[in-house]
């Protein structure tokens, strides 16, 4: 199907309403196939044009169901795309298998959404100057969340509006206990050549095992879970301000260790200035070491996020002749 402006149209439409992509079906002009009839699709038609044309597989959801055909596409010779962490954030040997044609993957929006972090930090370790520290601010949901609630707001009612705003992940518990986070910084040390997995990382979740996927919807998570962790946060939030302080969730890649976790930082500091959705990422390596180099801007939400898609797109379009 042609993606004219019409159906883009109502495609936007459907997921302003908040409603499944799925409902596009009820019209009768569109067909939702089963997991088994899309990969086979996709790979029948990879295998006729993968090479030739350019076909570039573009992964913008959450799901680790895509990994199977986004290996098997790089095989038919394809290029691929990805917003979604969760297939570079997979095992080693998937890992290896997606990034091993290097100049046919983009996934800039992994990281930052549409910040050039991925870009720049290719290029820095491309020039053979070694990266040994990152440090930032690496989730725009809880960038949002903790300068929210830092002016008072509760945050069960913030992280409603993170989600109304398109900042969280679809399960808004996945940026909440640290793991989007994790996922970002997997992706980092894995491109400064890092052989680790999630389960290397120390994460720091704002909520207990209790309240996870398997012990309650995300429903009940929105309306009745979160109201159960306002009183801590509020607390950790009016103690590290009594100290001229405010908590950042932050990310640390340095040495051997990687982890991310709640901070509690000056608010004058470059962290601490941080405000709505924004990330910050300073990054030390040789040639950026007194002063490094920094990358700031907007982290999430949906505009910044496909416009970083799309220039990824355009980008691999580059390797083939017109
Ligand atoms: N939002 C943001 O600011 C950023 C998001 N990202 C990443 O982008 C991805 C999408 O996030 P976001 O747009 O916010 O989430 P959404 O839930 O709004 O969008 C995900 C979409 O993917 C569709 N989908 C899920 N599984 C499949 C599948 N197997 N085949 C086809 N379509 C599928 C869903 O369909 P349905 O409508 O039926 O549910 C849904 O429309 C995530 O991986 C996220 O981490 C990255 C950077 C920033
Ligand atoms: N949920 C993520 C979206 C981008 O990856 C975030 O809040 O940063």
């Amino acid at each position: 199907m042609e993606l004219d402006d019409e159906f883009l149209l109502e495609v936007c439409r459907v997921k302003l309403s908040g409603s499944s992509l799925l409902t596009l079906c009820n019209s009768g002009q569109f067909q939702a196939l089963t997991n088994s009839d899309s990969t086979r699709k996709v790979i029948d038609i990879a295998a006729v044009l993968g090479k030739s044309l350019g076909l570039a597989l573009v992964d913008c959801s959450a799901s680790s169901g895509t990994i199977g055909v986004l290996k098997q596409v790089v095989d038919l010779g394809c290029c691929i795309v990805l917003a979604n962490k969760k297939p570079l954030t997979s095992t080693m040997e998937d890992y290896d298998k997606l990034v091993s044609h290097p100049r046919r993957i983009r996934h800039e929006s992994t990281v930052g959404a549409g910040l050039p972090v991925i870009v720049s930090i290719n290029r820095v370790i491309s020039s053979g100057d070694a990266v040994h520290r990152i440090v930032g601010s690496l989730s725009g949901t809880l960038g949002y969340v903790m300068s929210e609630v830092e002016d008072g707001k509760p945050l069960s009612q913030v992280v409603k509006v993170a989600k109304s705003l398109g900042f969280t992940e679809p399960d808004p518990r996945d940026d909440l206990s640290g793991m989007d986070v994790a996922r970002k910084a997997l992706i980092l040390a894995r491109l400064l050549g890092w052989r680790i997995n999630l389960d290397s990382i120390k994460i720091e979740s704002l909520f207990p095992k209790e309240m996870g996927a398997n012990a309650m919807s995300v429903e009940d998570f929105l309306d009745s879970g979160l109201l159960l962790l306002d009183k801590d946060i509020q607390e950790r939030v009016t103690k590290a301000s009594l100290n001229g302080n405010v908590l950042r969730y932050v990310c640390v890649i340095e040495g051997s260790r990687c982890e991310v976790g709640i901070q509690e930082l000056p608010k004058d500091s470059p962290l601490g200035r941080l405000r709505g959705s924004d990330n910050v990422l300073e990054i030390y390596s040789r040639c950026y070491n007194e002063k490094p180099l920094v990358i700031q801007g907007a982290g999430a939400g949906n505009d910044t996020t496909a416009a970083g898609v799309l220039a990824d797109i355009l980008d691999v379009l580059d390797l083939f002749p017109e």
